[in-house]
């Protein structure tokens, strides 16, 4: 497979190993009796519909020609009446009785497969992205949302597809034939034989039809996948793209994916175009051939040396039953979409529920409690995903209360330092301890639950204010949100909104300036009262006058508890215990901003650039590293 729907998981996908066989027995059996009971309703139905023509046709030689037997299959001759008139509205009850089963088991197989089938996409979907949720960050840095979203909603609906139309339809094929050519074979072996040599012929055709038509198929599945990454990517960026100005190449790059996949469905259908005319041409030769042998038989005797007796009825019943193969057969080609789609998608789906975490807790992982905040780095090194050494040998201890600042170029490892705290990742040699526990010890939610997160880009949900503030502390009484607000310094402006905490800040807070989404964000952790808080890059991208909103803000919270600040104004770290400066993934100088003033080192440059007492950044800050 080649698509681009289906490269994100194929790292996952080979070791799924018959995934269909594996959603029937993981989601499939506990549903079980919907999906018995819609199969035997399919049965049910589709063998009564085939009912009204075999007593059409008995009814026409017993009682309209009166020349034949009242007899039907697998009902004894003693239990069916002799007189015409008993016979004609036996018939009648017969045909009616056909229909009506035909409508109770079309509608009870409708209601239990669609239940059964949808009840599986639930489930799974909803297991999926318990899974996906649980998976470590570094998963995520791989890959994009649209993939993910694109297994949750996508992929797990291909699989409803499958169990729903797919499973029904084989059977209905299976019944419709075997069912037809029973009775054909019941009323007239030998015109049973002329009319069935057609269905090999239908068979190879359809076989053919599939075979040609798989690639194609595939192709579409894959335009698809490449059309929705780039739908995705061109909404994702829609402000870069406005601000770019490049509508039109993004319509242009949009219109040649849809034309692509435009392509790939017509190459499907100019092959359907053949197709389905194909096969009810070899349905009409074949009423053709059974009509003339049938229609000869009748009137001269038996031709093309066959022998035996032909009613009427019988021939009528050929014609009529003739015509049913086509419809089964036709709906076959879409077989092999639907099961190559639900495959796919099921190693997907499978394939990410089997991603292997990388974090992972302890079996006898304890939970955190009582926490202090004292923090320890010893001697850690570490890197992403096997690339290159991010952190080394960094080691140092925060006692509880303190607050230590995190400062150095960009790409140095600040906030590296403070996701190896959270066990967003964990360390390749080294460990980080909270009051003496390493991190791995620890349950995860307990120790997620100790540091406070405010990032760089704070990210807030559709919905209202005190919705987000809640967030994480969904008992916190009104009380206690104002009270937070207050102390994140966002009360004033949340009160001057047009809805105040009711007031929506729209998707990702897009209605909201950074500064305002900062202090929210803020407010979040002061709600949440962790004895540890790590804030990076909180006062980024803020004006002066904000930045000393949030500043005030921080020093109040974060008195009394642990606080790594990561910070690339130094001045928002002027006044913590201690500094820690980074560089190249190691701590190269350490001390208060008196003492590393003193230093002259790295600091002291730094300082002096950021309070404008050099007029050009020197040249050793210019290194791969650094980012001023
Ligand atoms: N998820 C990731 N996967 C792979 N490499 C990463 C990842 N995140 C960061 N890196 C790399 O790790 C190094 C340290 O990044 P980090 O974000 O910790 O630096 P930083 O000092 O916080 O930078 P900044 O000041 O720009 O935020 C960089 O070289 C970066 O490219």
């Amino acid at each position: 497979m080649s698509g681009d729907d289906e490269k994100p998981f194929d790292q996952y996908r080979a070791d799924v190993d018959r995934p269909l066989v594996r959603l029937f027995e993981e989601y499939g059996v506990p549903r079980l009796r919907w999906f018995v009971a819609g199969n035997v309703a399919n049965v049910v139905g589709r063998s009564a519909s085939l009912l009204p023509p075999l007593v059409l046709g008995t009814a026409i030689d017993a009682v309209f020609n009166g020349n034949g037997d009242y007899s039907l299959p697998l009902v004894p001759g003693s239990m069916l009446p002799n007189e015409p008139a008993a016979q004609f509205w036996l018939s009648v009850a017969l045909i009616v009785a056909g229909f009506v089963l035909t409508g109770v088991g079309t509608f009870v197989w409708g209601v239990t497969m669609n239940r059964f089938a949808h009840g599986v996409m639930h489930a799974v979907r909803t297991d999926t992205f318990d899974a996906m949720q649980r998976l470590d960050m570094a998963f995520f840095d791989e890959k994009q949302t649209g993939e993910v979203m694109s297994v949750l909603n996508n992929d797990a609906s291909n699989l409803e597809t499958f169990l729903d139309d797919a499973l029904s339809e084989g059977l209905r094929i299976v019944v419709m034939i075997v069912g037809i050519a029973a009775i054909l074979a019941y009323l007239n072996v030998a015109l049973a034989v002329v009319t069935l040599a057609f269905l090999p012929l239908m068979v190879g055709f359809t076989y053919w039809f599939m075979r040609l038509v798989e690639p194609r198929y595939r192709r579409v599945r894959s335009n698809v996948g490449s059309l929705n990454t780039r739908l995705e990517n061109a909404l994702s960026g829609v402000e870069l793209v406005k601000t770019s100005a490049t509508e039109s190449y993004e319509t242009g790059r949009v219109r040649s994916a849809s034309r692509d996949l435009y392509d790939a469905h017509m190459s499907v259908l100019t092959l359907s175009y053949f197709y389905r005319p194909g096969m009810e041409l070899l349905a009409g030769i074949s009423f053709a051939v059974t009509f003339i042998v049938g229609g000869l038989w009748l009137f001269q005797g038996p031709p093309l040396g066959l022998a035996g007796q032909l009613t009427v009825g019988d021939f009528v019943v050929f014609l009529l039953l003739t015509q049913r193969f086509v419809e089964p057969l036709s709906q076959a080609s879409n077989l092999v979409d639907w099961y190559e789609n639900a495959k796919a998608s099921g190693e997907r789906v499978f394939g990410l529920m089997d991603v292997p975490p990388h974090v992972e807790e302890a079996d006898d992982a304890v939970p955190l409690t009582d926490v202090d905040g004292r923090v320890e780095y010893d001697d850690v090194t570490f890197a992403y995903d096997e690339g290159e050494t991010v952190l080394r040998n960094v080691d140092f201890a925060v006692d509880a209360g303190q607050t230590v600042g995190l400062v150095g170029p960009t790409g140095a490892g600040k906030s590296t330092v403070v996701k190896l705290l959270m066990r967003l990742y964990d360390v390749d040699s080294g460990a980080v301890t909270v009051d003496g526990h390493d991190v791995r010890d620890v349950s995860i939610d307990s120790l997620r639950q100790t540091v406070g997160y405010v990032s760089q880009n704070p990210f807030l949900f559709d919905g209202t204010i005190a919705e987000n503030l809640r967030y994480g502390r969904f008992d916190a009484s009104d009380e206690a949100v104002r009270e937070a607000a207050r102390a994140a310094e966002a009360h004033e402006f949340i009160e001057d909104l047009p809805d105040g905490y009711d007031t929506r800040v729209g998707e990702r807070g897009v209605k909201l300036s950074g500064g305002q989404r900062q202090r929210l964000a803020i407010a979040r952790v002061v709600l949440k009262d962790p004895p540890i808080l790590v804030l990076d890059e909180a006062t980024s991208n803020v004006d002066t006058e904000t930045e000393v909103h949030i500043q005030r803000s921080l020093d109040a919270v974060s008195e009394e508890r642990t606080a790594f600040v990561i910070a690339h104004r130094l001045s928002t770290v002027r006044d913590a215990d201690g500094i820690l400066v980074l560089d190249g993934g190691e701590v190269v100088e350490r001390g208060t901003h008196d003492e590393l003033l003193d230093e002259e080192g790295l600091y002291a440059t730094l300082w002096s650039v950021q309070a404008g007492e050099v007029e050009d950044v020197p040249d050793r800050l210019f290194g791969a590293s650094t980012g001023y």
